[in-house]
């Protein structure tokens, strides 16, 4: 499956604020890529803008070097779930699986069927009488088993305990391996599913902060822990991204390897993406 996605200079104004302001980036087929970012900050309108929901002020997306791209082509080819509404309130979840089976050629019935037995949920119940997380299990299910070649996933997990979600992401990295395709994730939960990314981009205020490889990512910064004294050597000429003092002993966050940090008698561990967002979205007019 292919699908090269490219952004170009894509804005999105809602009255007269922008929602997106003249994003440009690529992103490369099959691969697992975190989309995040604070409230507000563009997510989900480019997620709609990807899959045909809404129309971009200007700008646009290639899909394959293909612009503008036809309805058939674009509903075969994406699949986006959201956190909620995915389906008509009065239908059967047999009835969902039906329609999305109709729609996306790839369509993994038996797979669908696993998953609904997995999430202990039942063909016969009407979406209607679904708690929250029985829904976003149907939207899991139908997201996976659709096996687009680009799958969209606007916080999919509403209402999931964590045993759950557990489970979806599990379900997701062991689904991928064997059927490569893309995926845009977008979430608040970044602990939790930060490892699953290979690409990471993060959105500040409609405009692209950072779109970076994880594993660059994970190596380029590093959490250093040790004697306060040394922390501060080791710090002097180094950018900042948090810091922790406590009886003698500092804690920081910072750009640099592990080796040098190691070499100068530190302990050392990796930056949670999470911390790293924060960072990243706060910076701007700090
Ligand atoms: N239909 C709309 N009408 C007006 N403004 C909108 C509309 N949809 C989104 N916006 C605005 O566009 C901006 C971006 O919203 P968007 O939903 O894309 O953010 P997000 O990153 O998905 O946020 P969240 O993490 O809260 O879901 C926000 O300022 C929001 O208020």
């Amino acid at each position: 499956m292919l699908m090269k996605i490219e952004v170009n200079n894509l804005s999105k104004k809602y009255g007269d604020k922008y929602a997106l302001n003249n994003v440009s980036f690529t992103l490369e087929k099959n691969k697992i890529y975190g989309l995040l970012g604070r409230n507000g900050a563009g997510k989900t309108t480019f997620m709609d803008i990807l899959s045909g929901q809404t129309m971009a002020t200007s700008g646009d997306i290639k899909l394959d070097g293909e612009s503008p791209f036809d309805k058939q082509k674009l509903t075969e080819s994406i699949c986006l779930v959201k956190e909620s509404n995915n389906f008509p309130k009065e239908i059967t979840i047999k009835n969902v699986l039906k329609i999305f089976s109709f729609f996306y050629p790839h369509w993994d019935q038996d797979f669908a069927e696993q998953l609904l037995g997995e999430f202990n949920l039942s063909k016969k119940l009407k979406v209607k009488t679904l708690s929250k997380g029985m829904e976003s299990a149907l939207g899991i299910t139908v997201g996976l088993a659709s096996r687009a070649p680009i799958t969209i996933f606007d916080e999919p997990y509403i209402g999931m305990d964590a045993p759950s979600r557990k489970r979806f992401y599990d379900f997701l990295l062991e689904d991928y391996q064997e059927n490569p395709r893309t995926f845009i994730f977008s979430t608040h939960l970044i602990d939790e599913v930060s490892l699953m990314f290979e690409e990471v981009l993060i959105l500040r205020e409609g405009t692209l902060a950072l779109q970076e490889d994880s594993e660059i990512l994970r190596e380029k910064t590093v959490a250093v822990t040790g004697p306060t004294a040394k922390v501060d050597a080791y710090l002097q000429g180094k950018e900042v991204i948090e810091r922790k003092d406590l009886a003698g002993n500092s804690m920081a966050y910072t750009y640099g390897t592990k080796e040098e940090a190691v070499s100068a008698g530190l302990q050392v561990e990796g930056v949670p993406i999470q911390e790293l967002m924060i960072h990243l979205t706060e910076r701007k007019g700090a």
